[in-house]
């Protein structure tokens, strides 16, 4: 397995406030990794340390690949729905424009963007309004935007908030597939179908606790409205510190 990205003694403060405390993480090609955690506990400023959003200023993040192999999906894609774009424009701001033209895009920018959108199977609605789509089709076409530059890694910031638990299985299911190729690192508060198809969870709260789940501790969860706590502690993981209400048991 090799290291796409290593984070070592990586400490984050806003001003006065200490957010992330000597994180150590190595992000492997083939993992699914699932960074939860609670709300105000980091997660989306150590995806911004990765993506060189935010400056590193105490500890190492090592890329052992392009930035432009990282594929982001971001938190609230804050899209006027009635803003006329096309779902294959939407796909081909993502794409790294292979001639320079004044207008529009050339044969093969369009080809590639239509073969993003295939692989997320939305190709029948290249020409749909984004507005008109739904949620989970939403969020399928920004995941075809972040395929454009073929990553080895794709980070998604909340990719099923707002879905129906349907929509959200779907959703994972299409990054299980695409996981046969490259890393998936997703950042949710919808942990019950996260943990499902995650090989690995790190759990965020200013520092990091980091589980491997072993194929075998896969487990079916069927009530969706089990907290943080009870998942993990269901997976044998009661180490865990926040401040729920719930007791581990
Ligand atoms: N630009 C900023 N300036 C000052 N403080 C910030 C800034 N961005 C985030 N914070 C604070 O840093 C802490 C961590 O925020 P972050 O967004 O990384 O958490 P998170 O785990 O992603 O939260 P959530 O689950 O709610 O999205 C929070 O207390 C937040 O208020």
């Amino acid at each position: 397995m090799n290291k796409l990205i290593e984070i070592k003694e990586l400490s984050y403060r806003y001003e006065n406030v200490n957010v992330l405390e000597r994180i150590n993480l190595d992000i492997l090609d083939n993992d699914f990794l699932a960074i939860i955690g609670p709300n105000g506990g980091g997660k989306s400023t150590l995806l911004k340390l990765i993506l060189n959003l935010l400056k590193v200023k105490n500890g190492t993040v090592i890329k052992n690949i392009k930035n432009e192999e990282i594929g982001y999906v971001p938190q609230n894609t804050n899209l006027n729905t009635d803003f006329p774009i096309t779902a294959l424009e939407v796909v081909l701001m993502g794409h790294k424009i292979t001639k320079k033209k004044l207008f529009g895009y050339c044969k093969e920018d369009i080809a590639c963007a239509m073969d993003s959108l295939k692989k997320v199977e939305m190709q029948d609605y290249a020409n749909s309004k984004i507005g008109d789509l739904s949620g989970g089709q939403r969020q399928r076409v920004f995941i075809a935007r972040a395929l454009c530059t073929t990553p080895k890694v794709m980070l998604l910031d909340e990719p099923t908030a707002s879905i129906d638990v349907k929509g959200q299985k779907e959703i994972y299911e299409l990054l299980k597939e695409l996981n046969k190729k490259i890393c998936i690192v997703v950042v949710s508060h919808d942990i019950s179908v996260l943990l499902n198809y995650a090989k690995n969870v790190a759990h965020i709260n200013k520092t990091l606790v980091y589980h491997h789940l072993k194929v075998d501790d896969s487990i079916e969860i069927c009530d969706e409205h089990l907290c943080e706590v009870e998942l993990l502690s269901a997976l044998g993981k009661t180490e865990i510190c926040c401040n729920h209400t719930h007791g581990v048991h």
